[in-house]
C-alpha cells in the first residue's frame, strides 16, 4: 500500500483540507431544494464554506438549471406534496446529490417519498441516529419524537451499514461521533459540540456541505462526507470559544467556517477509519 493510502488521523487532516481548500477555489454550485426552517442557515454555510448556494425548488426550472449544478441537495423537512415533482426531476437530473431524510418516521406518507427517493440513488444520505434506524427499515417506529434524535449515533451503526449496502448511497448517522459508511467500511468523525444540537438545521446544514464537499470532488463521497462532518464539527468547536448560546453559536460557527485554515484543519480534524 502506498504511504499515501495509510488513512492515519493525519492523512484525514490533510484530505479534509485539501477538499475545503477545492470547495474555495472551485465554489460549486449546490442546488438546494430544503425545508423552508432551514435555508438561511444552508445557505450561509455554503457560502462560509466557499460554495455558491442556489435555493431553487420550482419544477418548470429543474430541466434548465439542475443540470449545470455540481451537486444538488434534497431535504424533506417541511415537505409538501407541491415540492415532490421537483424533488423527484432534481434528483433525476444526472447531477451526485445528497439527501437528508428529516423526520422520516413522521408518517407515512414521509416514508414513502423518502423511500422513493432513495431509489433515485443519492451519493450520500445523512440522518440522525433516529432518521437512519427509521430509514434502514421502512417502519414508522413508535418511538418517533420529531425532527430531534431520541438515539445515540452509535444505536444506528448497524441499520447505516445495511441502509448503506442496501441503497448503494453512503450513509452518514450524525452524532457526538459522526459515523460515515458505504456498507462495507466505517469511519467515524467526531469534532463538534453539543450545543450544536440547539441550533435548528444544524443537521440540515451540514448535509449541504456535505453536497458542496461532493460537487467539489465527486470521486470519494465516504471521504467527501466525513470531511464535510469533521469541518462542521471543528468550526462548531471554534466557534463554541466565543459563543454565549445557541444564538451566538449559529454566528460564530459560521464565522469559524468562513476562517478555517491549513493548520487548525489538519491538527483538529478527528477523523478514524474503524477497524
Ligand atoms: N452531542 C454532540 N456533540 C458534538 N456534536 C454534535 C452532537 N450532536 C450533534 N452534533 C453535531 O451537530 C450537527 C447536527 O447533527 P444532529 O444529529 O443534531 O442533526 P439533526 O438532528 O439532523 O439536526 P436538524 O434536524 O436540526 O438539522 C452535526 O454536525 C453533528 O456532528
Ligand atoms: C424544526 C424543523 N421542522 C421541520 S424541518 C425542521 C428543521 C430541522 O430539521
Ligand atoms: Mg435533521
Amino acid at each position: 500500500m502506498d504511504e499515501d493510502e495509510v488513512r492515519t488521523e493525519a492523512w484525514w487532516g490533510r484530505r479534509a483540507w485539501v477538499l475545503l481548500s477545492a470547495v474555495r477555489a472551485r465554489a460549486p454550485l449546490v442546488q438546494c431544494i430544503t425545508n423552508l426552517v432551514s435555508m438561511d442557515i444552508v445557505a450561509n454555510a455554503l457560502l462560509a464554506a466557499g460554495a455558491s448556494p442556489a435555493m431553487l425548488h420550482c419544477l418548470r426550472e429543474v430541466p434548465d438549471f439542475s443540470p449545470r449544478c455540481d451537486a444538488v441537495y434534497i431535504n424533506v423537512g417541511t415537505l409538501s406534496e407541491d415540492w415532490l415533482p421537483s424533488m423527484r426531476a432534481a434528483a433525476s437530473a444526472g447531477r451526485p446529490w445528497v439527501f437528508d431524510p428529516v423526520a422520516v418516521a413522521a408518517s407515512g406518507f414521509r416514508m414513502e417519498t423518502c423511500l422513493s427517493l432513495l431509489a433515485l440513488r443519492p451519493a450520500v444520505v445523512r440522518g440522525n441516529a433516529s432518521e437512519i434506524l427509521a430509514l434502514a427499515s421502512s417502519s414508522d417506529n413508535s418511538s418517533f419524537k420529531g425532527v430531534d434524535s431520541s438515539h445515540d449515533s452509535s444505536d444506528a451503526l448497524q441499520a447505516a451499514k445495511a441502509l448503506a449496502r442496501s441503497s448503494g448511497a453512503v450513509v452518514a448517522v450524525s452524532g457526538a461521533v459522526d459515523f460515515i459508511t458505504d456498507g462495507v467500511q466505517v469511519v467515524s468523525a467526531s469534532n463538534g459540540v453539543p450545543m450544536m444540537q440547539k441550533i435548528t438545521a444544524t443537521g440540515c446544514a451540514v448535509t449541504a456541505l456535505i453536497a458542496a464537499f461532493v460537487g467539489a470532488d465527486p470521486s470519494d463521497a465516504l471521504v467527501a462526507a466525513a470531511c464535510a462532518l469533521a469541518i462542521f464539527g471543528l468550526a462548531g468547536e471554534i466557534g463554541m470559544e466565543s459563543a454565549r448560546g445557541p444564538a451566538s453559536l449559529r454566528m460564530h460557527l459560521i464565522d469559524a467556517l468562513y476562517s478555517l485554515d491549513e493548520q487548525t484543519v489538519t491538527s483538529r480534524v478527528k477523523i478514524s477509519l474503524l477497524p
